[in-house]
């Protein structure tokens, strides 16, 4: 058996005689992309996880190149927005192993997940909007998670596969920033399943925009559909008198101006607000505490797009529903 370092990471890539690939490739992070055309073992949980996620219509996983750029504000915002109608049940999957803050954020720290006869049951937010956490799974939200990729894989694996979702309209992703092993294992787990794509959720500032770069590429090599880019954090408009500063000039509008370049669809821009700190902070959805708020109309629109959808010069040019 010959081994060699897989170009996506350090697990060895791997030549085996036809007889040894069944168990060859199990546990490879890598799975998803790896080149060699040889580490396709089949995995019976991607079997189980399809016939699980048959009863969830819409997949969307949300993705950011950067840490703290507000992708799980966006996650919980995005699950709170859709399950604001009553006829839609969500569900809220964070696969942030290292750093689960959804808890926190929809206001659930110190739940803990119960055991059902069909499998784990989420902790529900709302009747229409259950979620699921490791955090829900810790004794205090202070431990440390140090776990490496198998582990966190088999987790991500009973997330998907054992947990009593029931029928779903949408299971919304939050997944940690960058492209880890949580983002290669949620790639291969739903690879047999519809997944509508991933929500990049950027700051201005090139910093970030170069890591979204990275993100686009690793959506492209997995063939995992890009729905859109947000720009968050996108100047700051004063809850006072509603006079707009740009925060991080010259870059304000950077990601609508990468979109163009890459032919990627871009949602829309979502300014600074203190306030959305506060609301998550208290576990409270920004979207209900502070209705009037440009972020709040901000984020309705890159949900549900108003009518001057053509109007790409002010945000919005695309939907997520
Ligand atoms: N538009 C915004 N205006 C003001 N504060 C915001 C905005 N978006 C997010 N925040 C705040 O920024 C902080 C980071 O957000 P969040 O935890 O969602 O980032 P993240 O990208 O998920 O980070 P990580 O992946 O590292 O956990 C939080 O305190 C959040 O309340
Ligand atoms: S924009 Fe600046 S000066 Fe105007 S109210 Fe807000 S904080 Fe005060």
């Amino acid at each position: 058996m010959a081994t060699t370092v897989n170009k996506t990471g350090n697990f060895p890539r791997q030549t085996f005689s036809e007889a040894g690939k069944a168990s060859a490739c199990q546990g490879c992070p890598n799975q998803a992309i790896c080149a060699s055309g040889i580490a396709k073992a089949p995995d019976p949980a991607i079997q189980e996880i399809k016939e699980k996620m048959a009863s969830v219509k819409h997949k969307i996983l949300v993705l950011s190149g950067k840490g703290g750029v507000g992708k799980s504000t966006f996650s919980a915002h995005l699950a709170h927005g859709i399950a604001s109608d009553e006829t839609k049940q969500v569900a809220l999957l964070d696969v942030d192993i290292c750093g689960p803050s959804i808890p926190k954020i929809v206001g659930l720290e110190g739940e803990q997940v119960h055991q059902s006869g069909s499998g784990w049951s989420p902790v529900y937010v709302e009747e229409n909007l259950g979620v699921m956490s490791i955090g829900f799974l810790l004794s205090s939200p202070d431990d440390a998670v140090i776990w490496r990729g198998p582990k966190k894989n088999g987790l991500i694996k009973q997330f998907l596969r054992d947990v009593d979702w029931g029928e779903l309209d949408y299971l919304i992703v939050d997944t940690p920033p960058g492209t880890s092993d949580e983002h290669l294992s949620v790639v291969q787990y739903l690879s047999a399943t519809h997944v509508d794509g991933a929500v990049i959720i950027t700051t201005p500032q090139e910093v970030s925009l170069q890591d979204v770069r990275k993100e686009i590429n690793f959506c492209r090599k997995v063939k995992l559909p890009i729905i859109g880019v947000v720009e968050n954090m996108s100047g700051f408009v004063c809850p006072k008198c509603q006079h707009e500063s740009q925060i991080f000039p010259p870059t304000t509008g950077g990601a609508m101006k990468m979109c163009n370049d890459l032919n990627i669809p871009f949602l829309g821009k979502v300014p600074l607000d203190p306030r959305i700190g506060k609301s998550c902070d208290e576990g409270k959805s920004f979207l209900t505490e502070v209705p009037d708020s440009p972020a709040t109309l901000a984020l309705k629109d890159i949900f549900h797009p108003p009518h001057h959808v053509n109007d790409t010069s002010q945000s919005a040019s695309q939907n997520i529903l």
